[in-house]
């Protein structure tokens, strides 16, 4: 597994944002997204692209270059995930989108799944697979597990915040999968919320903290 930690100044500022105590939902809410749309450019440098002819403005042949290969299944994980799911979908428009939804049971950190609604042709597609927090990396895993199980071979994970110990347990069960995240930060607390993290994600974007 490849971890790409992105370093751009304005995801620095963004994500530095997101972390200040007493952040509005409103203001989560959007830098998530933002965020979200940085590391999708980021994690879409390596699509390939083909020369295709067409006719230009005055009428001259020319060519341009064009997406090619497999296409794009966006997968958000329920709830968090849906907060970056806009500025993703910014600059992937046509993908399609598999909703999947897990949560972390407080008590054991276990992820628990509760809903997936995966695309047909998944086995035709990249998966690129959206959350905030990894932090365990239990419900990364139990994503990938069930895209495995529909037929995903090409899986990547965009996150704005990941922690050491779930990266490790993510590389040991998927080595295959391909992380980009907008900082990888210091451990897990005894709580299992990453440090210094950004507090729950989740409740942060849809305002039920
Ligand atoms: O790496 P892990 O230890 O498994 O934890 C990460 C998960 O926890 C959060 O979701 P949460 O369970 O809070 O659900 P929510 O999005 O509905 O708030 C987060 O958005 C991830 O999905
Ligand atoms: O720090 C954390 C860990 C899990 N889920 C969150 O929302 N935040
Ligand atoms: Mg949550």
């Amino acid at each position: 597994m490849a971890v790409h930690e992105i370093h751009h100044p304005l995801i620095h500022h963004k994500i530095g944002l997101m972390r200040e105590r007493g952040i509005s939902s409103k203001d989560f809410r959007e830098l998530a997204g933002e965020v979200g749309n940085l590391l999708t450019y980021e994690a879409t440098r390596e699509l390939q692209t083909e020369d295709v002819e067409t006719t230009a403005w005055n009428g001259q042949k020319i060519f341009i270059k064009k997406i090619k290969g497999k296409k794009i299944t966006v997968v958000p994980i329920l709830r968090a995930g849906l907060g970056m799911l806009d500025g993703v979908l910014r600059l992937i428009p046509n993908a399609k989108i598999s909703v999947v939804g897990l949560y972390r049971d407080e008590e054991t950190l276990q992820p628990v799944a509760y809903f997936d609604k995966v695309v047909k042709d998944a086995s035709k597609r990249t998966a690129l697979i959206v959350d905030p927090m990894l932090a365990t990396g239990g419900t990364l895993i139990a994503t990938i597990d069930l895209l495995k199980q529909k037929g995903c071979k090409q899986i990547m994970g965009l996150f704005l915040v990941a922690a050491p110990e779930g990266l490790q347990a993510v590389q040991d069960a998927h080595p295959d999968v391909e992380i980009y995240t907008a900082a990888i930060d210091e451990k897990l607390n005894e709580s299992g919320y990453i440090l210094p993290g950004l507090g729950d994600a989740g409740d942060k974007i849809f305002g039920t903290r």
